[in-house]
């Protein structure tokens, strides 16, 4: 974990007087931007500044006041509690000037706050508890203010909370239960949210009343429904149960939240119950047979891919459809902790599992997406709590963990931000909105949205991975690209691999903390260094030669092809046979790649043929001297443990099938043509027409 600043610091020399903190907060305030769409920026965690969320209720600390407060300083063992005497400034937080009980002020600054949350914009005169509080310089001498980043640091009290000092209370605001309820339908008509929750909050705490409270609770049942705060949801649609005739809309509800947090088991024993009550309700039979189509993905994997790709639009990409996840299941890895292993023997092609994402915000954004992953993350893990368990039983990398993280204290689960970062860090993945569409050589490269399937993420990678991943929308798409046997650990890559070994575990070594012991690396290794700067120099040599593309149309000089086939040549040579006998030769498929493309311009069809088959070879496939006749479909059954599976090898095989063509060898055209849709279907997740590849 990385320093905290648990030493005492200095007490600031010179603090800024309340007045001179809020005019300067009212500049700020009247500058701001109020539009609603206005988008929010995130203050993702810097993990070279982490320290640890508190563990410790506000009722354990030693409350202090403001002007204790110590420059640099995280207070352990301390809290403090304080009144906004302010509106909120929000931007990446929300920036308020508070008051202690003893008049003293200082500037407060709450981040990763759910917007759901009033916590987001600490309302004028509402009292807050900060736990364990870090105070922090912004520069300028008398510049301070109160950094809150575990949203669980801060806690909203209630008006009639005993640990509020007599100088900061004000008493309840209103007076009874029914005019919280009153206030709170106010506030649900004019769509605020938040403060609708806590309104209707308030109202059940000052309430005794059951026959009060159930409509009360379905109430709040339903803003929360709205929210997406499932957990609370079912909670309150549960606690509306009266034992009456309306309990069907108890178990409706809590069957909605279960959907929500997609429990479809859950979730169909609850829409079960409210139909028993309420058998011809029309909605309870709509989303009782949604819940059942769930289940059934769930159960079989079956899906209508090209549907679900028609149903992918900019503005929805969260599909509604069940994990198929029987296939795998997680246990320890020799590699590494956990890994994925497969049930039952798969067959090349078949479907793995398929994932609906955890979490992924629609946010294709390059500059935008993890930010927004992360913002998403923290808000789940605070607001429903039944998702932390498998969020954060996720590696996290370094980050040291207190143990705490998740459970419940002072009434909120304690969210660590810096561990969520580290989850992030290590298990999210990029998904374009299909892999279909990503492979249309017309599309701009790099729209990726950013994710956590928390099933997926149990996968280790391999260079020569046994799976490859796709998407549809936020579905996670993995098939088996060779046959695996039951037991067998499941892989992936987590990037596509740089064809030079020290290039690509650097990349894992700094993104991932591991060094690569796949059959290609491990077998790479044995080559001396002198092969291995060799193989660099040369394939330098070629890139610098064609300037890193891949012949069109236009017809490429002899003198060119020659030199490009020299130091082809020069290259196999520098491969030793006993290490790359079957293994893939990475530094070789760019120049065969160029080779077939250069000769394709020029017609010259037995080339064509020759150097994609070099291609199929170099990414690991078994194919026979090229003079032979054979089958290219079965690359994918006969080729060892060592293939790597990309829409390059598609395109070699339809290559091959248009030389085919040209030379009269009709059957393997054919064959290739099939070997290549069926390629197709591994990168793209489902049966695609090729076609897509030309556009
Ligand atoms: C997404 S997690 C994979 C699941 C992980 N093994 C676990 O126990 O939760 C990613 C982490 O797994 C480890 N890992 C993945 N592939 C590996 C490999 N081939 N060899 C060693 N460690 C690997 C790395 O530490 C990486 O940061």
């Amino acid at each position: 974990m990385a320093a905290t600043k648990d030493a005492a610091g200095p007490l600031p020399v010179r603090r800024l007087s309340k007045d001179e903190l809020v005019n300067t907060h009212k500049t700020h305030l009247e500058k701001q931007d109020n539009s609603p769409n206005a988008p929010r920026p995130v203050k993702q965690p810097i993990m070279s500044e982490a320290y640890p969320a508190s563990t410790k209720s506000i009722r354990d600390l030693e409350i202090i006041p403001l002007s204790e407060l110590r420059a640099e300083t995280h207070h352990r063992g301390k809290g403090i509690i304080v009144k906004a005497a302010s509106p909120p400034f929000v931007g990446a937080g929300a920036v308020s000037i508070v008051e202690d009980e003893f008049g003293n002020a200082d500037k407060l600054a709450i981040y990763n706050q759910a917007d759901s949350s009033i916590l987001s914009g600490v309302p004028e005169g509402c009292v807050v508890a900060v736990k364990e509080p870090y105070y922090k310089n912004n520069g300028s001498e008398d510049d301070f203010m109160i950094c809150v980043d575990h949203p669980s640091d801060v806690i909203l009290l209630r008006f009639t909370d005993p640990i509020i000092p007599e100088p900061l209370r004000l008493g309840p605001l209103l007076k009874t239960a029914e005019d919280w309820k009153n206030a709170a339908d106010r506030a649900f008509i004019e769509k605020d949210f938040p403060t609708a929750v806590f309104c209707y909050t308030e109202a059940l705490e000052a309430s005794e009343d059951e026959t009060f409270k159930a409509p009360i609770h379905t109430k709040r049942a339903g803003v929360n429904l709205i929210l997406g705060r499932y957990d609370s949801a079912k909670a309150d649609a549960m606690a509306s149960r009266n034992g009456g005739p309306q309990d069907w809309k108890a178990y409706f509800n809590a069957g909605r939240a279960a959907y929500g947090l997609c429990d479809y088991a859950e979730s169909n024993k609850l829409l079960t119950t409210a139909l028993e009550l309420n058998p011809t309700n029309a909605s309870i039979q709509k989303e009782h047979a949604r819940c059942q189509a769930r289940l059934r993905e769930e159960e079989t994997g079956d899906y209508d891919f090209p549907a679900m790709l028609a149903s992918v639009t900019p503005h929805s990409v969260h599909l509604d459809r069940g994990s198929f996840l029987r296939n795998t299941r997680v246990a320890d890895s020799a590699h590494h902790g956990r890994g994925l292993f497969a049930t039952r023997d798969i067959k090349a092609g078949e479907l793995v599992f398929a994932e609906k994402a955890t979490l992924m915000p629609n946010q294709y954004e390059p500059a935008r997406a993890s930010a927004a992953l992360y913002a998403l993350m923290v808000r789940q893990l605070c607001e429903n709590p039944s998702l932390s368990g498998p969020v954060l039983e996720l590696y996290g990398g370094e980050y040291e963990r207190t143990g705490a993280e998740g459970t419940i204290v002072d009434g909120v689960p304690v969210v660590d931000v810096f561990l969520v970062e580290g989850i992030r860090t290590k298990n999210c993945f990029s998904a374009p909105r299909s892999t279909l569409e990503d492979t249309r050589p017309s599309l701009p490269e790099g729209r990726q949205a950013k994710g956590l399937w928390v099933h997926a993420s149990y996968l280790n990678h391999a260079c020569v991975p046994n799976t490859l991943r796709s998407f549809v929308g936020d579905m996670l798409i993995s098939r088996a690209t060779r046959d695996i046997k039951e037991g067998e650990e499941i892989f992936q890559q987590y990037v596509p691999v740089k064809s030079l070994i020290d290039v690509r575990n650097k990349q894992f070594k700094e993104g991932w903390g591991f060094e690569c012991g796949c059959a290609l690396c491990a077998g790479e290794r044995r080559s001396p260094d002198a092969k291995l700067a060799k193989r660099k120099e040369l394939l330098d040599a070629v890139e610098k030669l064609c300037s890193k593309k891949l012949p069109g149309r236009e017809l490429i000089p002899d003198a060119k092809i020659r030199s490009v086939d020299r130091l082809a040549k020069q290259l196999e040579d520098a491969h030793e046979h006993d290490i790359y006998d079957s293994l893939p030769r990475l530094t070789l498929i760019y120049p065969c790649n160029w080779l077939a493309a250069a000769h394709w311009g020029r017609k010259n069809h037995g080339k064509v043929v020759k150097y994609s088959m070099k291609v199929l070879r170099n990414f690991g496939f078994k194919v026979p001297d090229e003079s032979e006749t054979w089958d290219p479909r079965e690359i994918y059954t006969s080729s060892g443990n060592a293939t790597l599976m990309t829409v390059h090898v598609v395109a070699a095989l339809r290559r091959l099938a248009v030389a085919y063509t040209a030379l009269g060898h009709k059957e393997m055209a054919d064959r290739s043509i099939e070997a290549a849709e069926f390629g197709y279907m591994l990168v793209t997740g489902f049966k695609n027409d090729l076609t897509t590849l030309d556009k």
